[in-house]
């Protein structure tokens, strides 16, 4: 084993995307090899997206998902690069030159756990980065191939292995004959998909692009999924908040502020999680964090289907279509919806007539609020 091994403490998650539990982690270096942007992506051609704001955007959603998973080298002559890596947590070394594999050897540290990652990965995701790592804690060398099965996404080299990679088209089987492993990372890794043409680039959009790339292509950065059990405590957070931002002055302070709360709607999504058949949950995420919730299940009624029993954005995200897509993760076209809803509460109300909900005559009180009931019968 070289210098530097393995952090045999407990560390801490950095990140809010992925869980804050302390927990034992091996300490990896991984580099990213970017390209000046105005040199780099010439396949990909966007109509109405600049190339080098779009090269810069998917290097520094790269690089943003990786600092949440390890410690983050980024090699370029970028300059504009090379500032926003460093804000973002990276540590950044100027490219010598010679292309990609003297970039990376340039950056990578003599001993210890290191990696070099392509700086084309709009899609990552630091979870999946994190599970290649983990599965590369125990071989020499390691390697991840792209979407396509040729091209590489990383190559990893354990302490005591000397640093070697190969990168450029064909690259898997020249790393294969250098003797990296192939990890056990699934297909639909978001670590597969690499980004030099605009079908890959519709396929990393469809896994949910980071927010630089989802902005230089003038999209919404969202990304809307089903609740997971490790999203409740997050999911709980966001709950109090929007209540805090939508009912202040309409709830009393005591109820809004009271520090159980949190604890009794981490309690509620435990259960909806586990509720698998009957309940709906989902999130929207932006940059792997948790910014809207919504949770739909069988009718509390007979006379409807489904109910919508929560759907909340905090307020910086309202208005990007997180809400929308939220509602359409949890309730169907052909389902016979209803919902309870503040009155008056008119940004909600209208939001739900825009969804094809009406109010249906049914009215009630709860903590002092009046709620009323609206309803989205199939067409
Ligand atoms: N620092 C540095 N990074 C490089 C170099 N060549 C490629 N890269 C990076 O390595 C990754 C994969 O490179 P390619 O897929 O070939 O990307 P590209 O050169 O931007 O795209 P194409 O023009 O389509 O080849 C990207 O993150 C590039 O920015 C280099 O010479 N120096
Ligand atoms: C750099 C590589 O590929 P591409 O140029 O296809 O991204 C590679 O696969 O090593």
């Amino acid at each position: 084993m070289g210098v530097g091994a393995r952090s045999r403490g407990p560390r801490r998650r950095r990140g809010a995307g992925i869980d804050t539990q302390t927990e034992f982690r091996t300490e990896w270096t991984v580099v990213i090899p970017v390209k000046r942007a105005d040199h780099g992506k010439s396949r990909l051609t966007v109509p109405g997206a600049g190339r080098a704001e779009l090269a810069r955007a998917i290097a520094l959603d790269t690089i943003a998902a990786a600092v949440q998973a390890a410690r983050v080298v980024v090699v370029t002559a970028d300059q504009t690069i090379s500032a926003e890596a460093a804000r973002l947590g990276a540590r950044v070394v100027d490219d010598p030159g010679g292309g990609i594999d003297a970039a990376v050897a340039a950056g990578a540290p003599a001993g210890g756990f290191r990696a070099a990652l392509l700086g084309d990965l709009p899609a990552l995701r630091p979870e999946d980065l994190a599970a290649a790592l983990a599965e590369a804690t125990s071989v020499d060398r390691g390697v991840v191939a792209d979407a396509e099965g040729t091209g590489t996404t990383l190559v990893t080299a354990a302490p005591g292995t000397p640093w070697a990679s190969a990168f450029g088209a064909g690259s898997f089987a020249r790393h294969v004959a250098l003797g990296c492993v192939p990890l056990a990372v699934p297909d639909a890794s978001t670590l597969r998909r690499d980004v030099d043409t605009v079908e890959q680039l519709d396929t990393a959009v469809a896994h949910g692009i980071g927010r630089r790339t989802a902005a230089a292509l003038g999209l919404a950065s969202f990304r809307v999924r089903a609740a997971r059990p490790e999203d409740v405590a997050a999911m709980a957070r966001v709950h109090v908040r929007s209540w805090q931002e939508t009912y202040r002055g309409m709830f009393p302070d005591a109820v809004l502020d009271d520090p159980g709360f949190v604890e009794r709607r981490e309690r509620m999504w435990a259960n909806a999680v586990a509720d698998t058949g009957r309940a709906r949950p989902a999130v929207a995420e932006v940059d792997g964090e948790i910014v809207g919730i919504a949770l739909s299940g069988p009718s509390e009624t007979a006379d409807a289907q489904r109910q919508l029993y929560v759907l909340y954005l905090l307020a910086a995200h309202q208005g990007t279509g997180a809400a929308a897509a939220l509602l359409e993760a949890v309730v169907a076209a052909e389902e016979d919806v209803i919902l309870w809803v503040a009155d008056p509460n008119p940004r909600a109300q209208a939001f739900y007539r825009r969804h094809g909900f009406a109010a249906d005559g049914s009215a009630r009180i709860e903590m002092d609020v009046r709620a009323i009931r609206m309803r989205r019968r199939p067409d």
